[in-house]
């Protein structure tokens, strides 16, 4: 093989600092070479580059430190030039290396200086930032309406609903098939939340004092007060564990903080160093997220919500990410790109025009067809094969929008790309990367990721609809799938599943659950099969969109803004707005129970009705905000007739509803019979409403239930989906809720002071995305 002698590249994009590391063909190899200035113009910088073959793939990226990364660049070494598909790549000649060494140690020496000269402004940066904030703080405690800091921006350094197919997909199992096993998997918890980011929450929401902070029932130096006997016999009805043991650990915990937070008060606010979110290094990737819906623009539900937040937090570490989600309407951010492609569907030419907006670190491109058009209330509407045609022109554009749209004027490309899919609306994409061009020797290092929000709708149809995804005959088994109820069928979810690289799971317990037959929904062979690729990772949540302290809903109508420090007096204000919104008695004594989902089968809504005669025999107030079957819609509005003074159901959708039912209601329903991960219990959480969940999928993975004993725990949690099990965990809450207000407070404390945020999620899926793209 014949190696290239120190080929030199050009990158306009460079400074003296930056290091170009590039990968040989199967990603194993690395260089890396620093840059250096040799000639004019003066703003370009070279890179030598040892040992590549003549004709060698690589793949690469620049960076201009050891940790910020500017760009990525991917392509195939010719002779003694490139074609690049970074950004300002310029081809560049072979040159003689005679007198490159002393420049290049010479650039080094600069680089340090530089590296410095940059840390020290980073560290001024986030002191401005700090005093800016402590400012605005000083603002929003005046005038609740301001919210996130805006005005600051950071400075970057790092340059359904039913199913539409429905007699295929979840009708074709029996609607009282169990999906809710029991998991007797090892509960595999979130990120804890370390002492140090304790002390970081505690600097936002302000200080919990110690008494706050300790268990109630436990005094500062550790003994016991009689109150905790008093704590056993007076929760007749809660399953206790082992008390000493947890008891311990418990006050080992509470001692650590309060040392934590006194060391931390000696060294003073000003010395700590704001910590951004690690940049993800020689990981940095383009990143592609592809789905239906994504929100604010368009939301059915939670994959709305990880759609819009998700790629915010992947960008933050550094990668460049790309949302592509259909434009159902104008949306008033997004400008046209003039790019107009045309795909055929069913033999049909079809043009696509793309719109593009650039928020937050994220390109956001609207895909706009008249297939979409108008179809804002009912994304997942018409008939099946209206659906079908829908998913397969988005699928096929959108695997080709990294080379035809120029996003902030330069596409992605499709070197160094992962695409993430999402449940099967998207599935077809990776399969159309692998047969449209992988198979071809085409966007050969790109790959795929296909994220599980939701396992039992799978686009199912006769094995006839095979024709219209325009694929050779032998793709054929990948789609079809024998199982008992549905026979022989066309099965979308499954053809995606199998040709993706990787796979995710919105939780750890669904993982487990989605290899069992009753959570499978027919597709548990597959995913046994694919086991090795299969990872769960629980979602984040937008801390700005969700976080009681900044959420715009509370602003007005007698509603406002808290936060930890606040929460005796700002929730239940809200809890009194909400009852006068509502129109029910304005009384703070009485509980506020809520419920927010879609009105399925899913949701357990079913469990509620049969709960209610229950409920409205208690002091309680019950609101419930959803939509979905037709039938359960009516019952809402029949409850509401029944018990006027107690119960709400407010039919529709309404994303300010349900963020003033979350901070208003003190407690939050979720007994799902399956729940791949859930977002309303982390966002009860957030504003201190206190779920009571089934423990199944991801309302298992983070509702950690309380214990008396140790006053640790986030809610209640029961093992079945049984309307008694509901109403005995749902007692069990309303009489801590009544007679143990310390308790309660505790449980809602520890709830705001998590770590939510999506930044640990992302940085799990950044693995999961290094994996597929070393994967070959
Ligand atoms: N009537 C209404 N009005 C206003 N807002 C409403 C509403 N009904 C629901 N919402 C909102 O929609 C979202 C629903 O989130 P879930 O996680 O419960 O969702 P879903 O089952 O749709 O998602 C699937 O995907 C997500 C994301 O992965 C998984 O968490 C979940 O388990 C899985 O079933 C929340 O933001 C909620 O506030």
């Amino acid at each position: 093989m014949a190696y290239l002698s120190h080929p030199l590249f050009s990158v306009e994009t460079a400074t003296e600092s930056s290091v170009l590391l590039l990968y040989r063909n199967n990603g194993r190899c690395k260089f890396s070479c620093n840059a250096f200035q040799r000639r004019s113009p003066p703003n370009v910088f070279k890179f030598r580059v040892r040992n590549f073959a003549e004709g060698e793939n690589f793949a690469g990226f620049l960076a201009n430190d050891d940790q910020m990364l500017r760009w990525g660049c991917g392509g195939k070494l010719r002779g003694r030039s490139i074609r690049a598909t970074g950004r300002k790549f310029v081809e560049d000649d072979n040159e003689s290396s005679d007198d490159a060494e002393d420049t290049l140690q010479a650039t080094i020496e600069k680089s340090k200086k530089v590296l410095a000269l940059q840390k020290n402004l980073l560290q001024q940066i986030a002191e401005r930032k700090k005093l800016v904030s402590s400012i605005k703080d000083g603002i929003i405690n005046e005038e609740p309406a301001v919210s996130d800091d805006e005005s600051f921006p950071d400075i970057d350094l790092t340059s359904g609903d039913e199913d539409p197919d429905e007699a295929y997909t979840s009708s074709s199992f029996p609607n009282n098939a169990p999906h809710s096993p029991v998991v007797e998997t090892p509960k595999t918890p979130r990120a804890q939340t370390t002492t140090s980011d304790v002390e970081e929450r505690e600097r936002e929401y302000g200080k919990v004092s110690k008494t706050e902070r300790v268990s109630p029932t436990v005094d500062s130096i550790g003994n016991r007060e009689s109150g905790k006997e008093t704590m056993e016999s007076l929760h007749p009805l809660t399953t206790l564990p082992d008390p000493s043991g947890a008891f311990v650990l418990e006050k080992k915990k509470s001692l650590e903080l309060e040392e934590a937070t006194e060391s931390k008060r000696e060294i003073g606010p000003e010395k700590e160093e704001a910590k951004p979110p690690p940049l993800a290094g020689a990981n940095v990737m383009n990143v592609i997220l592809v789905a239906f819906e994504c929100a604010p623009w368009s939301k059915t539900g939670g994959l709305g919500d990880v759609a819009g937040a998700l790629p915010k937090a992947l960008a933050r570490r550094g990668h460049r990410v790309m949302v592509v989600v259909p434009r159902y309407s104008d949306y008033y951010e997004a400008r046209a790109l003039g790019v107009c492609k045309r795909y055929k569907v069913d033999g049909q030419d079809m043009e696509v025009n793309y719109y593009q907006a650039y928020i937050d670190g994220v390109d956001f491109v609207f895909m706009d067809t008249p297939m979409f058009r108008h179809r804002e209330n009912d994304i997942y509407g018409g008939n099946r094969l209206d659906t079908l045609k829908r998913i397969i022109l988005f699928c096929k554009a959108a695997v080709e929008v990294p080379w035809h749209v120029p996003c902030g004027g330069v596409p992605y490309g499709d070197g160094n790309l992962v695409f993430i899919a999402n449940d099967w609306h998207t599935a077809l994409l990776p399969v159309y990367l692998k047969a449209y061009y992988r198979d071809n020797g085409l966007m050969k290092y790109t790959r795929s990721v296909l994220v599980i929000h939701n396992i039992a709708h799978q686009g199912r149809g006769p094995v006839d609809d095979f024709h219209y995804v325009d694929l050779p005959e032998f793709y054929k088994d990948l789609f079809t799938l024998y199982d008992p109820v549905g026979g022989h069928h066309f099965n979308i979810f499954a053809a995606g599943l199998k040709a993706a690289d990787r796979i995710v799971s919105v939780s750890h317990g669904y993982a487990w659950e989605i290899k069992t037959l009753e959570g499978g929904w027919g597709l548990h062979h597959i995913i046994n099969e694919n086991d090795w690729k299969l990872q769960g990772i629980v979602n984040g949540i937008d801390a700005k969109e969700w976080n009681p302290k900044y959420d715009v809903h509370l602003t007005s109508d007698g509603y406002t803004n808290y936060s930890l420090e606040t929460l005796n007096t700002g929730k239940p204000q809200c809890k009194r707005a909400l009852q006068k919104e509502l129109g029910l008695p304005e009384r703070p004594d009485v509980a506020l129970i809520g419920f927010i989902g879609r009105l399925d089968q899913q949701k357990g809504v079913d469990l509620i009705a049969e709960a209610i005669p229950w409920m409205v025999s208690q002091d309680v107030q019950l609101v419930m905000l959803g939509t979905g079957r037709p039938d359960l819609e009516e019952m809402l509005r029949h409850f509401e007739h029944q018990h006027r003074d107690k119960v709400r159901g407010w039919v529709g959708f309404s994303v300010k509803t349900a963020h003033r039912i979350t901070a208003g209601a003190d407690i939050l329903l979720m007994p799902s019979r399956f729940e791949p991960c859930g977002l309303n219990q982390l966002y009860a959480m957030m504003y201190g409403t206190v779920p009571v969940v089934h423990a199944v999928g991801g309302l298992r993975d983070t509702v950690e239930p309380f214990n008396p004993y140790g006053e640790s725990g986030l809610g209640w949690t029961f093992d079945r989906a049984e309307a008694g099990q509901l109403i005995h965990a749902l007692g069990n809450c309303l009489y801590t809720y009544r007679e143990f207000k310390k308790s309660w407070e505790g449980i809602q404390r520890r709830g705001m002071m998590q770590d939510l945020s999506w930044d640990h999620a992302a940085q799990q899926y950044e693995d999961v995305l290094v994996a597929a793209k070393y994967h070959w």
